[in-house]
């Protein structure tokens, strides 16, 4: 095997380390990876340095770089159906939700490849005579990616992108659980003909890679997309050496609809919001606020769609949601359903694994609502990351915003009203970093992501996207140099 790809060429684990990467729709083998150890690290990360101190990666121009991102695109064009194929087996993702991160990330690093050739710095007016004052941005050096296991490709390419965009060289780790499409991505940009050393890619997990990755001295950044106690693990290792870090976390997202909204369209997007992938969508939809009068009609509307959603393998046609991602992720939803039960919150539908024997084997869990929660429940605070929704109620706008503002997390929310002003005055104060007005879930690479509170520091995509991988400087030029003559005046 030779799964990991450092300095330019593809080679195993130096102590042998391997991994299975198993078929969420059935508990098969998928494949036997590569498991990077910390000798591994050391190299790629010396190959990034190397690369990046010494090689002509960080020095070309940004058109020369912004022409290297557009034969990624086309490679990823090329590629499409390959890529998406993959990512469906390894998540359990279905084939067109995988086509559609497909396109998001070819979307990317596109938008990327523009931003880049665009952004030359700023001359500054100082108002000094005789002075040039002018702000030039750099590539802050060898950048350690994190990737999750919910949207391997495009979370890693949402980080990937700006940071070769600005000239950066990068060690890359997709998550344990999933890292098959991730290898794949790789080789399409290891055939553009990059520098050798300028992307580096390695594979396990976090004890054992991403840990020696995030405390390596020869790291300048870190960039970490998963759960908020890794988060914050890394945000503490990154201190001691005052490493620059991004880092994209959890979320507790509020869906709040209010009685005039368009009720097909606000039932169907719920749906969405929370039962798309599993659930297992950092911005899912996850708590239903929803005004009281309209409750009773609604609610009963969305078990009754709900327990019709259909489950299975998310490579065969007519499937609507995969399987959870693994056996372990299950277990963990399954404790909060237990727990939603035990704290009294009122099983409306799902709650069990699908009665099908066809999908026995598989890591699958049925759509489930619990109703009449209230904010001091366990299913209300924590992230379950899971097809679980909680369905809590509201009187006034003012109780409406309060809910949806009660967490500890701050990523992305929706508003459903009829009435234009209302949705502008709601969107305006919630405290999340996205808020949807009678939609949900769209992202597009032009539009900033990221999350107040405890969802993260910084942002992704968007202009600030590349701002993170990049370090401002100031150039100061003194056009007529004199003796200013501060100090010993007495000898003039
Ligand atoms: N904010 C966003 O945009 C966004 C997007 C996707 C997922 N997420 C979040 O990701 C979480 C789910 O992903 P997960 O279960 O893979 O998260 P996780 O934190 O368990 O793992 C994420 C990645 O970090 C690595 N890792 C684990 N411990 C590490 C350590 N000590 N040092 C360095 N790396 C380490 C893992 O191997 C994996 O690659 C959810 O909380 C979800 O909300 C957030
Ligand atoms: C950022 N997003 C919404 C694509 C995936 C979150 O898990």
């Amino acid at each position: 095997m030779a799964d990991l790809y450092i300095n330019g060429s593809w080679t195993g684990a130096a102590d042998g380390g391997t991994r299975d990467v198993l078929d969420p729709a059935d508990g098969s083998v998928l494949a036997h990876v590569d498991e990077a150890g910390k000798s591994d690290v050391d190299d790629a990360v010396g190959a990034a340095r190397r690369a990046f101190d010494d090689g002509p990666w960080r020095t070309t121009t940004a058109g020369e770089r912004a022409t290297a991102l557009r034969a990624i695109v086309d490679g990823l064009r090329t590629n499409r159906e390959d890529l998406a194929r993959i990512e469906s087996l390894d998540t359990g993702k279905t084939i067109a939700e995988a086509e559609t991160d497909v396109d998001d990330i070819t979307a990317v690093f596109d938008y990327y490849a523009d931003t880049a050739g665009k952004d030359e710095g700023r001359v500054v007016d100082t108002g000094v005579k005789g002075a040039i004052s002018r702000i030039v941005y750099e590539p802050i050096g060898v950048c350690a990616l994190i990737a999750p296991w919910n949207y391997p490709l495009l979370q890693m390419s949402w980080k990937l992108a700006p940071a070769l965009a600005a000239g950066n060289t990068c060690v890359i780790k997709p998550s344990e659980v999933t890292p098959l499409a991730t290898i794949e991505l790789v080789r399409i940009i290891a055939a553009t003909g990059l520098p050798a050393g300028v992307l580096n890619l390695l594979l396990g997990d976090g004890a054992g890679t991403g840990a020696p990755m995030t405390e390596h001295p020869g790291v300048d950044m870190v960039s970490f997309t998963g759960g908020l106690e890794t988060g914050k693990r890394i945000m503490a290792t990154c201190a001691a050496d005052v490493k620059n870090v991004a880092l994209e976390l959890g979320g507790k997202n509020p869906n709040v609809v209010f009685d005039d909204a368009d009720f097909d369209s606000a039932v169907d997007y719920a749906l969405n919001a929370v039962f798309f992938h599993s659930g297992q969508v950092c911005s899912a939809g996850a708590r239903l606020i929803i005004q009281e009068n309209l409750h009773d009609r609604f609610v009963d509307e969305l078990a009754r769609r709900a327990a019709r959603i259909k489950l299975g393998r998310g490579q065969d046609e007519g499937v609507e949601v995969g399987p959870l991602v693994s056996e372990a992720h299950r277990a963990k939803v399954e404790r909060y359903i237990q727990t939603a039960k035990d704290e009294g919150a009122l099983l409306r539908c799902g709650g069990k694994r699908p009665d099908d024997p066809a999908l026995a084997d598989g890591f699958f869990l049925e759509p489930t609502i619990f109703d009449r929660c209230d904010r001091t429940m366990t299913i209300v605070r924590e992230e379950v990351f899971g097809p679980v929704l909680s369905v809590e109620t509201f009187v006034s706008e003012d109780e409406a915003v309060f809910l949806a503002n009660d967490t500890e997390f701050g990523l992305a929310g929706a508003v459903w009203t009829a009435d234009a002003g209302r949705g502008q005055r709601v969107a305006q104060r919630l405290r999340h970093g996205t808020v949807w007005i009678n939609d949900y879930h769209p992202y597009v690479p032009q539009a900033e992501w990221g999350g107040f509170g405890k969802s993260g520091i910084g942002r992704e995509l968007g202009p600030t996207g590349l701002e993170e991988y990049r370090e401002s400087k100031h150039i100061w030029q003194n056009t007529d140099p004199a003796p200013m003559r501060w100090f010993n005046r007495q000898e003039q």
